[in-house]
């Protein structure tokens, strides 16, 4: 049985949350260091080497040994050669910042507390002076990063120095898209009857924000034969290994050419969320096709779409990727805003720091508010000014003003 969207939707956050338990993290896969960037870490990372891995000069300068004056009898600079003879009693070396300190070092001079005449060398040097021990950073085996945690650049670079050139990760979710709609064109000036797709141009950077990687886009035409037999070949490329979750654009309301909620009951498909109570957005929905593969339809206007994507589709791949859901950050809003009655509206606003401020040109049709907006502002329904909950939009730096 097919209901209309609106006899069905759901709370927002329920949606949301429904979104974020809909898979279990994608199987643990091992990946090269450059390529887990942005991945979700599937295992705790321990050292594989202790920081530093041997006693070094923490200064250029004179690595010495016992008390002063001392005989400089070489150098020693940091490179996988140095292997300096043990320095005995009154004598030095010149040394270099990361260098191996020879045997029997008490201590490291840094060249501008030094006096040197000819071969002798003199200057103040406590027991130990900077010498780093082997392991003081860091001990071999220790722990440094937990399962779940975010791969970021300087992830990358912590366990590269730790000695990785792999790591435990979930894939990136690889994603299809399905736009539909007869009168899209993609590239230049719409005549009568036709429209600029919108949507395509914007999903890629949402998904490559929220973790996934865009493997799969098709325009369809309107009919539900052609919706039918994009799912199924998407479906099949997903089979081949190409994509890990659907996304449909359009099609997803209750007029003659709206066939999405029937194409995927035909196919078998089970209804998670069957529209949301919010504005714009309420026709979208999130089902699961019996193979376990998520769907989630997007509606066919722009904001909409973009609401859409940030209720249903970013919590679907935080949710294969294996990441956590974020709680999301509330702040104080103000500007024109009316609460709906029985709906949450999810507004364009822009983040002054402690609170924020609504943007508007919002409506469902137009990506212009969101476009000039730093986040979208979730109001609740009848909501009588509390401070409200924050989506960071895809690519615009937090605190952006
Ligand atoms: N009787 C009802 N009609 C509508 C309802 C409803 O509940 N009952 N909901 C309205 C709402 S809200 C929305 S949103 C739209 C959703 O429509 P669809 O998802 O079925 O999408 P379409 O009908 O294909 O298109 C709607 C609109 O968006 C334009 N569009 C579509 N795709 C794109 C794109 N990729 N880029 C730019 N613009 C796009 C399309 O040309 C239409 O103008 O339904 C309402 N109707
Ligand atoms: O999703 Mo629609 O208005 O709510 O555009």
């Amino acid at each position: 049985m097919i209901s209309s969207p609106l006899e069905q939707d759901r709370p927002w956050h329920i949606a949301h949350r429904t979104a974020a338990h809909i898979a279990a993290p994608l199987p643990l896969t091992h990946v090269a260091l450059d390529a887990a960037r942005g991945c979700t870490l599937a295992r705790d990372i321990s050292a594989l080497i202790p920081v530093p891995a041997f006693d070094t000069a923490a200064m250029d300068g004179y690595a010495v040994s016992g008390e002063p004056p001392w005989t400089v009898v070489g150098c020693v600079l940091a490179d996988r050669t140095a292997n300096a003879p043990a320095l005995t009693e009154g004598t030095a070396v010149e040394i270099a910042t990361g260098a191996p300190v020879p045997a029997g070092a008490s201590g490291v001079l840094p060249h501008e507390r030094a006096e040197r005449v000819g071969d002798t060398v003199t200057g103040p040097v406590a027991p130990g002076q900077h010498i780093r021990r082997r392991g003081e950073e860091c001990a071999e085996g220790t722990s440094v990063l937990m399962a779940g945690s975010r791969v970021t650049p300087a992830a990358q670079g912590l366990v590269a120095g730790l000695g990785h050139d792999t790591l435990p990760v979930h894939p990136k979710p690889r994603v299809s898209v399905l736009v539909t709609g007869d009168e899209l064109i993609t590239t230049g000036l719409p005549r009568h009857g036709e429209v600029r797709d919108a949507i395509g141009p914007m999903l890629t950077g949402i998904i490559e924000h929220a973790g996934g990687i865009l493997t799969g886009y098709d325009h369809l035409g309107d009919t539900a034969e052609k919706l039918a037999g994009g799912l199924v070949s998407a479906a099949r490329s997903a089979d081949a290994g190409n994509s890990d979750a659907l996304v449909v654009c359009g099609a997803s309301s209750a007029g003659p050419a709206d066939h999405l909620r029937a194409v995927l009951h035909d196919a078998g498909a089970e209804m998670l969320v069957d529209g949301v109570a919010c504005r714009p957005g309420h026709p979208q929905l999130l089902a699961r096709l019996p193979e376990g593969r998520p769907v989630v339809g997007l509606p066919g206007n722009p904001y909409a779409a973009l609401v859409a994507a940030l209720t249903l589709l970013t919590p679907v791949l935080d949710a294969l990727s294996g990441r956590q859901q974020p709680s999301l950050r509330r702040l104080p809003l103000s500007g024109e805003v009316t609460a709906h009655a029985r709906d949450t509206r999810v507004i364009t606003a822009r983040d002054a720091g402690n609170h924020l401020v609504a943007v508007g040109r919002d409506k469902p049709g137009l990506l212009w508010g969101a476009a000039l907006a730093d986040v979208l502002a979730v109001v609740p329904p009848q909501w009588t000014g509390a401070p409200v909950e924050v989506l960071d939009l895809p690519g615009v730096p937090r605190g952006a003003l």
